[in-house]
């Protein structure tokens, strides 16, 4: 796959004007997310305008509630056609496996292809010592992160989500075909901000991340355009 085509670029901002400038500013992406932020201001509005343009979509909701709950999300997300959605590992195999049935279903019944399903394991803002002491979860994160992979690989989910610094040891244990997509990515001349562990591009592919989404670096540079060429660069020896 192209270096270009691997990163995803989230747009986190408040209003659909926004979004456009972005988007205008980013010709050369193709594939873009939509996360809280400007879904909750928008609605749906904002997928149809990145559908007119060609571009794919990361519908990123992390939704995360009782299967019967998330299972009427899935089912109102499958009608919109995008091509990935999130869930919390967190919500449970009963609600993953929930989650993805009524996806399946109903995607079938409006006659779309369903969005991959991938779970967040750990946020890539969480450090091992607020996963200790904050989460009380009295296991190493590494170990954590594969631990809520397995459980969303065995439940029958696409892929999951995982900061950069876990994706090895979940490329390893999970099937060729799981989907990792990492945030928290930052290019070698980029800002970490409130990422805890991050990666540069080129490490977390050749850790064996699929996607890679990458924002502040990019849209809150002077020049996003340039910033997005630079980050590229980056890649090409890898996956040219
Ligand atoms: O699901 C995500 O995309 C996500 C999961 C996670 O663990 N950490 C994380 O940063 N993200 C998202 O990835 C993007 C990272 O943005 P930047 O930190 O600006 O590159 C944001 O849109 C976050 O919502």
């Amino acid at each position: 796959m192209n270096a270009n085509k691997r990163i995803i670029v989230p747009l986190d901002v408040s209003d659909e004007e926004s979004a456009i400038a972005l988007i205008n500013k980013l010709e050369q992406v193709t594939f873009f997310k939509v996360g809280l932020e400007l879904f909750t201001s928008t609605g749906p509005k904002i997928l149809d305008l990145l559908k007119s343009r060609q571009k794919r979509i990361f519908l990123d909701l992390k939704f995360h509630d009782i299967p019967n709950t998330v299972a009427g999300a899935c089912r109102s997300a499958a009608r919109y056609g995008v091509d990935l959605l999130t869930i919390h590992a967190t919500s449970g195999t009963d609600a993953l496996k929930a989650a993805s049935s009524a996806l399946q279903e109903e995607a079938a019944k409006v006659g779309v292809n369903p969005p991959k399903l991938i779970a967040i394991t750990l946020l890539t803002s969480i450090s091992s010592r607020q996963l200790a002491f904050d989460l009380k979860i009295p296991l190493e994160l590494p170990e954590y992160a594969l631990a809520m992979a397995l459980m969303a690989q065995e439940t029958g989910l696409d892929g999951a989500v995982c900061s950069p610094q876990e994706v090895a040891q979940l490329r390893q244990t999970c099937k060729d075909d799981f989907l990792l997509v990492c945030p928290g990515v930052r290019p070698t001349w980029a800002d970490k901000g409130d990422q805890k562990r991050s990666l540069t591009p080129k490490q977390a592919i050749a850790s064996g991340a699929d996607y890679l989404v990458i924002g502040r670096p990019i849209t809150a540079a002077a020049d996003p355009q340039l910033a997005w060429q630079r980050t590229c660069e980056e890649l090409i020896t890898v996956s040219g």
